[in-house]
């Protein structure tokens, strides 16, 4: 066998059963029973002697009389003695049919719903005894007893033990073969709940009642009365325990791994519907979340905390103290140097709570991993670009910097202002998944909605502290991207920047051939807008790499969890960058499959300005609508250019 382990191998041992093959199953045949009950039920006739000229057999929940029927041996066809029935079903044409069968061979049909609800006037023994009344007379002591009507079939048995006017030697009843041995499960008493009870239920009822089991088979159980067995059945059957005479073969189990996976073992599918059971659908810990919490502290966080800029001094808006003016300088200037190295900075103290980070993950991972493609189908605009799911496989990132490759591997959704007042060509209403298609879509959407607004103030703090470093650098910086800031109108200006909601799957990529495997999951590129701004989980199965200037990639960590005061990743984008005279970078960057089992979530926002915004770039004026236009061109015109070569 060829083990690499990517796998757990999961099959099942065979295990020594403590069930008694030689009893009465030995005797199992089928006329017109389903599993074996006919035989069993002759056997038992043959070891108990008769004691009255007809023997009566009483049939609850009888069908047609014939279809999977365990009384119709006895009624219909010869045999060694003479039985009459009583037949009982509700169906009102299996009725006609049970009594076309039986009313000419003489046998008592009732067209009754026997009720297994507390001194029912439709009780078994009532029942009986109304057929008695018409002229019938149906002894005390019945020989044998069938009851199998899917629901009730405890309490309908209960009451006539308790009752005690009727008692039959022997009795076959159907018990939920899907219950585990080690179970006492009595259903509720109604007629309309449907449960059933368990073997070890019924046993326990028998017993008090004086009758022992003497055989199951898959979906019934045979009771004996005790005194009866002690005379002619030990022989047959020395061990009645519900070990020696019960297998359980329709169990399922549900056992759990350290990382709070739960896994289904035996019966994968609802019995009596025909649905397979759907592991991912009882999870109780979401995919990416799931984790040992006792994990020994081994790979201690390799996230270096010391080189993320706090920008608190900028969240907080009255007028400031001379000693906060001086944090803001010189955590401004400490932001600025690191952008400047590398165009990416690390950046905490923005306001957000670690609650609704991990919030906004859970709901990414809950739309883009573990809803149904229909559901994040239904969130699909014609103009994908800008709202809504974006499917894997469709955009392409390459071409932002005129490049060729193949499509990226990723799933996209994204949430622009919650203003219905802001529209235009960047800015098109939201679309939101349908509460009547996603159970979640309520909470989906109000995370998102707090999560959105949030993101947006911090967008304006990080963009301020930005300006703030550049100040005497870039002194016009401040004015054009005065939109943004959070001291101008707190509730809609500084919010025109889009959210996108990533997920990267670990399936299929490692199916891929050698050439495509080695393409990155996101293309190389640069971001468009002003700056970005990142937060993603721990999901290993991909990793955002940011170029290191020279031809060379450096992996972009967060926190393996996070923090009460969460770290973001800020990039500068390509207008910020422009609007710098280039003296800020804004550094290609591009996201690679890894090896890893957990899927990779991501919460980006990228702040842009309104399409009208007045921009100056290289003494030149114009809309930030233009610039953008402009980019977009360039990266396009490289495009055909490579194209004709
Ligand atoms: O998934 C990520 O970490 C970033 C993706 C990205 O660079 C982008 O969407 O612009
Ligand atoms: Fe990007």
């Amino acid at each position: 066998m060829t083990d690499l382990g990517n796998d757990p191998v999961i099959r099942r041992r065979p295990v020594r059963s403590l069930r008694c093959r030689n009893g009465l199953i030995r005797f199992a045949k089928d006329r017109t029973s389903q599993n074996g009950e006919d035989g069993i039920i002759e056997r038992l006739f043959e070891l108990l002697p008769s004691t009255s000229d007809t023997s009566w057999c009483v049939d609850v929940g009888a069908w047609d009389g014939v279809h999977l029927s365990n009384t119709h041996s006895l009624l219909v066809g010869t045999q060694k003695r003479i039985w009459k029935g009583v037949l009982i079903e509700a169906d009102v044409h299996k009725y006609e049919e049970l009594f076309a069968l039986h009313r000419p061979l003489g046998n008592v049909c009732v067209r009754e719903e026997v009720s297994g609800l507390e001194n029912s006037p439709r009780s078994l023994s009532n029942l009986l005894q109304s057929a008695s009344k018409n002229g019938i007379d149906i002894p005390r002591q019945l020989e044998f007893l069938c009851i199998d009507i899917d629901g009730s079939d405890y309490w309908v048995w209960h009451d006539l033990l308790k009752e005690g006017r009727y008692r039959a030697k022997v009795v076959c009843i159907e018990f939920n073969p899907t219950m585990p041995d080690d179970l006492v499960f009595i259903p509720c008493r109604s007629d309309k709940l449907r449960q059933g009870a368990s073997l070890s239920a019924l046993v326990e009822l028998a017993s008090r009642f004086d009758y022992v089991l003497v055989e199951t088979t898959l979906y019934n159980a045979f009771f004996v009365q005790t005194q009866l067995y002690n005379a002619y059945l030990k022989e047959e059957v020395p061990d009645t325990s519900i070990e020696a005479l019960h297998d359980l073969t329709m169990g399922t189990s549900l056992y759990q791994l350290y990382d709070g996976t739960l896994k289904l073992w035996g019966c994968k599918k609802l019995l009596w519907h025909r649905i397979p059971l759907d592991e991912k659908k009882l999870q109780m810990v979401a995919t990416g979340q799931r984790s040992f919490p006792f994990e020994p502290n081994v790979h201690t966080e390799t996230f270096d905390f010391s080189s993320v800029v706090d920008l608190a001094p900028f969240v907080v808006k009255e007028d400031i103290a001379d000693d906060r003016h001086q944090a803001r300088i010189r955590c401004a200037a400490l932001l600025i140097d690191q952008l400047k190295k590398d165009g990416f900075c690390y950046v905490r103290g923005l306001g957000l709570s670690q609650k609704i980070c991990e919030d906004a993950l859970v709901q990414t991972n809950a739309l883009l991993q573990e809803a149904s493609e229909d559901v994040r189908r239904s969130c699909l605009t014609k103009d994908r670009a800008r709202r809504g799911y974006s499917p894997m496989n469709i955009e392409n990132f390459a071409s932002l910097v005129g490049e060729n490759g193949p499509n990226d591997l990723v799933k996209k959704y994204r949430i622009g202002p919650l203003d219905p007042k802001h529209s235009g060509p960047l800015l098109q209403p939201n679309i939101w998944p349908p509460e009547d298609q996603w159970q979640n879509a309520a909470s989906f959407r109000q995370t998102m909605e707090t999560f959105y607004s949030e993101m947006c103030s911090a967008g304006a703090v990080v963009v301020d502290a930005i300006c703030e470093g550049l100040m005497s650098e870039v002194p016009g910086l401040k004015s054009a991207l005065n939109p943004l800031l959070s001291s101008s109108d707190e509730t809609e200006s500084n919010k025109t920047s889009i959210l996108t909601l990533l997920s990267y799957q670990v399936t299929s990529r490692h199916k891929k051939a050698r050439k495509k495997q080695m393409a990155p999951l996101v293309a190389a590129h640069t971001d468009v807008g002003v700056i970005t701004i990142l937060l993603f989980d721990s999901g290993d199965c991909a990793t955002l790499q940011r170029s290191d200037g020279s031809g060379g990639w450096v992996d972009v960590k967060l926190p393996k969890s996070i923090p009460d005061d969460p770290v973001f990743v800020v990039n500068m984008a390509d207008c910020l960058s422009d609007l710098t005279g280039g003296h800020v970078p804004s550094t290609l960057h591009r996201v690679v499959a890894s090896d890893g089992t957990q899927p990779r979530n991501c919460c980006a926002l990228f702040v842009g300005l309104e399409a009208d915004t007045k921009l100056q770039v290289d003494g030149e004026s114009m809309t930030y609508e233009e610039w953008r236009r402009d980019r977009i061109q360039k990266a396009q015109n490289v495009l055909q250019m490579k194209a004709k070569e």
